[in-house]
């Protein structure tokens, strides 16, 4: 179970996190909200790479305060703006991936990595330079490093951004797959990518969760024209989910 207790964040006096209580278990989650309402804050916390400015966040009894390496072991992460150096090859950066994530020998790096470029199936282009690959192929590479050593938690901020359909169906394979056994949490601003296969989305604004549970409520919902941006989208929403009664 990933959790966050009391969980606050501050840059400089801004406050971005307001004291988030919230839980995860295995499957597909989405967080959603629009624009600067703080996901991706969230989500770097989450996974480690950056401190709360109070509260805390664990991994069933493992806590980021106090066992920093371990959590972060347990966690693959796919930040917004993932940035590798292009002049690597796929296969160099996937290295350099592995062996950030803790793994020795080099026989086990090559089949980890030759496993997950399999999922997002790009080994074919493993001799290739990043700089060659389209933003989608990069975003896969992207992918396919935070699925290295099969992290319990998987977290992807922004997931479908760059990909073509046919690769947002490899994605959607992949993660369903991943969500029979793992924890897999998605960010997104955009409603229409929320699926009812997930187990639960979490709707955030201004540093709070405001809802957590069931994405029926937001599923196969028209978009509404005159509402004009993601914010005033997801304030309906919010609307449909109060009258559906699942809060
Ligand atoms: N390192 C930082 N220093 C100062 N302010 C920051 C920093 N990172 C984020 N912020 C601010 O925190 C707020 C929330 O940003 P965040 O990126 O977490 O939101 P978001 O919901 O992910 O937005 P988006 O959907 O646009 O990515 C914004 O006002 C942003 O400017």
């Amino acid at each position: 179970m990933l959790t966050a207790s009391a969980l606050h964040k501050k840059y400089a006096k801004k406050k971005i996190l307001n004291g988030i209580e919230w839980h995860v278990k295995k499957g597909v989650h989405a967080l959603i909200g629009p624009e600067e309402a703080g996901k991706s804050t969230f989500m770097r916390i989450l996974a480690g790479c950056e401190r709360p400015s109070k509260g805390e966040v664990m991994i069933n009894q493992t806590s980021l305060k106090n066992q920093p390496e371990e959590y972060r072991q347990r966690i693959g992460y796919l930040p917004q703006t993932f940035k590798a150096d292009r002049s690597l090859t796929v296969e160099q950066f996937m290295h350099y991936a592995a062996v950030l994530k803790g793994i020795r020998y080099r026989k086990k790096r090559k089949a980890e990595i030759e496993y997950c470029l399999n999922q997002v199936q790009l080994m074919p282009f493993l001799k290739f330079k990043l700089k060659s690959l389209t933003e989608g192929m990069h975003q896969r590479v992207g992918i396919a490093q935070a699925l290295i050593n099969e992290p319990e938690i998987l977290i992807i901020d922004e997931p479908t951004r760059y990909l073509d359909p046919i690769e947002r169906a490899i994605f959607r394979h992949i993660i369903t797959e991943y969500g029979k056994n793992k924890t897999v949490l998605l960010a997104t601003n955009k409603i229409s990518e929320i699926q009812d296969y997930y187990r639960s989305v979490t709707v955030m604004k201004d540093g709070e969760c405001i809802y957590k549970g069931s994405p029926q409520p937001l599923i196969g919902r028209p978009r509404v024209r005159s509402l004009t941006n993601e914010e005033a989208e997801i304030d309906h929403y919010l609307t449909l989910i109060r009258s559906s009664g699942h809060v």
